[in-house]
């Protein structure tokens, strides 16, 4: 479950008002695409959702609770640029995560548990498409690849909201649809709720089950710092079942 809800949420930088009087209710497992003009503050209300920013005033909640102000499993974030260990294989860039919550001192696991998280490891690679690629390092990958890993490295933790900021955008144009595939697929098997970030309109509407737009309500021309952004259009976006790829991703697979 993760239900997300803002309340009169503003967020400042100094005397740069970003976002002002934020009001929204995001049930849990629905998939959030968010659009806005650059420097509208659509990040920071991700950091924000992260844990690693604060809002100024106002509430932000998740399942009723305050976002603990750090960030945790429960939530997991993919940005544009891959965010891999260089000198880690594509099977240890993914158990990386799962030695960490499973051994928080030692960063290891041992026996059985290594064993588990090892078999979650491979299924996940499989599911992705990069089980071949398990023993490459992260330069031997195209940009595809890498991105894949990054939000293999996102999921494999089981968040209950995974966070996109603009995960395609660095992407050639003839693999996003792969990529919208995978997305989709994790998205279905992890039952996530998931905001995204886009530039892309098309791509807002054929992944999203609502779309937000940030934008200013107001502006002043000569203090453009004195109002922020906030959801200028909120659209339910009624993408149909059978148009979603099939799953072949199943939560079983993801849990073993
Ligand atoms: N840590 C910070 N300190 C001061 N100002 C910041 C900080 N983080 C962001 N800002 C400012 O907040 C505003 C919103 O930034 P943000 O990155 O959220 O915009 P965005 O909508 O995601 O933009 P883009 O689409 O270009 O990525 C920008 O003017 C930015 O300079």
């Amino acid at each position: 479950m993760a239900s997300v809800t803002v309340k009169h949420l503003w967020k400042e930088y100094g005397d740069q008002v970003v976002l002002e009087n934020l009001n929204l209710h995001v049930a849990d497992r629905e998939f959030v695409t968010i659009i806005g003009a650059s420097g509208c503050g659509k990040t920071t209300f991700l950091r924000m959702l992260l844990g690693v920013e604060q809002p100024t005033k106002g509430q932000l909640l998740i399942d009723g609770e305050p976002v603990p102000a750090e960030p945790g499993p429960d939530r997991g974030i993919v940005f544009q640029r891959y965010s891999l260990f260089p000198h880690l294989s594509v099977l240890d860039n993914l158990m990386l995560g799962l030695e960490f919550s499973g051994s928080r001192w030692l960063g290891k696991l041992f026996g059985g548990r290594r064993r588990a998280a090892l078999e979650k490891a491979d299924s996940l690679l499989e599911a992705i498409g990069l089980h071949t690629a398990r023993d490459k390092y992260p330069s031997q990958l195209s940009g595809g690849m890498q991105q894949r890993l990054s939000i293999a490295q996102s999921v494999i933790r089981e968040p209950k909201i995974l966070l996109l900021d603009e995960p395609f955008g660095a992407l050639d144009p003839g693999i996003t649809a792969d990529m919208h595939e995978i997305i989709l697929r994790l998205w279905q098997a992890n039952r996530m709720t998931v905001f995204m970030i886009t530039h892309d309109l098309k791509e807002s509407f054929q992944l999203g089950t609502r779309l937000l737009v940030f934008d200013k309500r107001r502006n002043d021309p000569h203090a453009p710092e004195r109002y922020g952004a906030t959801v200028t259009y909120d659209i339910p976006l009624k993408r149909k079942k059978h148009t979603m790829p099939h799953a072949t991703l199943t939560p079983e697979l993801l849990r073993q």
